[in-house]
């Protein structure tokens, strides 16, 4: 039987996975899940963000879904033992190459979005996010001493042909499923593993996918575009870093960060990592008002895409859309749910 294994972890994490937990229980109750410590939390406990029991753990499992991770509690403990870099290096230990960051504009919601309504209104992009490459992982990285005392820090943005073969081909598969429309942003104009980005993806089109519309776009024309005129775009696949700000971006058109869940996928038959695209929100960790939706959207994924559920994953997203329908807000969204009460409304939609 298949288990999601929660990772709550740190800041706004452990308050918006119970109310994932809560809803697991209610709607897939034979779904064996089980938790474990990770990120900052991990660091305190075990003097690591990820120990080597969780990470097998996460291989090992049906999918793992992570809360966030992070704070200003470990902002000087040294790089590698930081929480973002146990979520890198979870991210890299079960190589979930494709990060899919649907940015789908409820109905409800078009009005709650820092853009027009008539702008946002049926938008429904994808992002394909790289994960597992790129200046995020990059050597050499670090920060040096200079002869003349300054200090140089420094990140190396690396890319192969197969890295980003193979993050294009989900890209273009997924278009084949929605509208068949694929841009690939990147920096080409500047960055050399940005050039062999956009070479890549021109080849594997032609031979792979000529059916598919693709358009290159320069990822900071790309950034303008979506809030000019967001609708114009489907499948977005990108890199890395660019995905990590684009997608930050595009969660405002869906009316809060609060709202944007994820799938890091790899490899057929793998367990995938999925996780809210917001982070550990320390300005609001503690005080029980952050958006579960984003995290409760993540389940739906998971269900979905790992743990063989669709059907229940239909249930929930329904369950979602009839709770946005009869009012149910969050801060974020211009209401004053608490974190609970939100749970409350999505179970009674069940
Ligand atoms: N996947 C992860 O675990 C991620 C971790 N982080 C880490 O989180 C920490 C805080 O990073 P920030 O830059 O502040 O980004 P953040 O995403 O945590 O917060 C940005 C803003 O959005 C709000 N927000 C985020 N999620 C929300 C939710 N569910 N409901 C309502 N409001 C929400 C926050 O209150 C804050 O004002 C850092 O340590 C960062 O490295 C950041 C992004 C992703
Ligand atoms: C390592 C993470 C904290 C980077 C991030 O913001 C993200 O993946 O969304
Ligand atoms: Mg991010």
């Amino acid at each position: 039987m298949s288990t999601l294994l929660l990772l709550p972890g740190d800041g706004i994490g452990p308050e918006v996975c119970g109310q994932v937990r809560r809803v697991a229980a209610a709607l897939t109750p034979d779904l064996v899940v089980e938790e474990a410590i990770y990120g900052g939390a991990s660091y305190d406990a075990h003097g690591t963000p990820l120990t080597d029991a969780v990470r097998d753990r996460a291989l090992t499992s049906g999918a793992v879904l992570m809360g966030a991770v992070g704070g200003p509690k470990w902002k000087d403990a040294p790089r590698h033992l930081r929480p973002e870099a146990g979520l890198l290096g979870l991210r890299k230990a079960m190589d979930v190459y494709a990060n899919l960051r649907p940015a789908y504009c409820f109905e409800a919601l078009a009005g709650a979005s820092s853009l027009k309504t008539e702008l946002v209104s049926g938008l429904d992009i994808m992002f394909v996010r790289e994960l597992v490459g790129g200046v995020y992982f990059g050597e050499p990285r670090g920060i040096v001493d200079l002869p003349d005392g300054q200090k140089k820090g420094f990140d190396t943005a690396v890319y192969t042909t197969s890295e980003i073969e193979r993050v294009g081909r989900v890209a273009f598969e997924l278009a084949r499923g929605r509208t068949n429309k694929v841009h690939s942003a990147e920096k080409s104009n500047v960055m050399e593993s940005g050039l062999l980005w956009k070479q890549v993806i021109t080849d594997l089109h032609a031979r792979e996918y000529p059916d598919v519309q693709l358009e290159h776009i320069l990822a900071d024309n790309c950034a303008m575009q979506l809030v000019r005129a967001p609708k114009q775009f489907d499948v977005i696949v990108t890199d890395n870093l660019f995905g990590d700000i684009l997608s930050d971006a595009a969660a405002m058109l869906t009316g809060s960060l609060g709202m944007l869940p994820s799938a890091a996928l790899g490899a057929a038959g793998k367990p995938g990592l999925y996780e809210p695209i917001h982070g550990s929100a320390p300005d609001i960790a503690g005080q029980g008002v952050a958006n579960p939706l984003a995290a409760i959207l993540s389940f739906e994924m998971a269900l979905r895409w790992s743990l063989g559920r669709a059907q229940a994953a239909d249930v929930l997203l329904a369950a979602v859309k009839a709770a946005l329908d009869a009012g149910a807000r969050t801060r974020d969204l211009g209401g004053s749910l608490s974190t609970v009460e939100m749970g409350d409304a999505v179970l009674k939609a069940l």
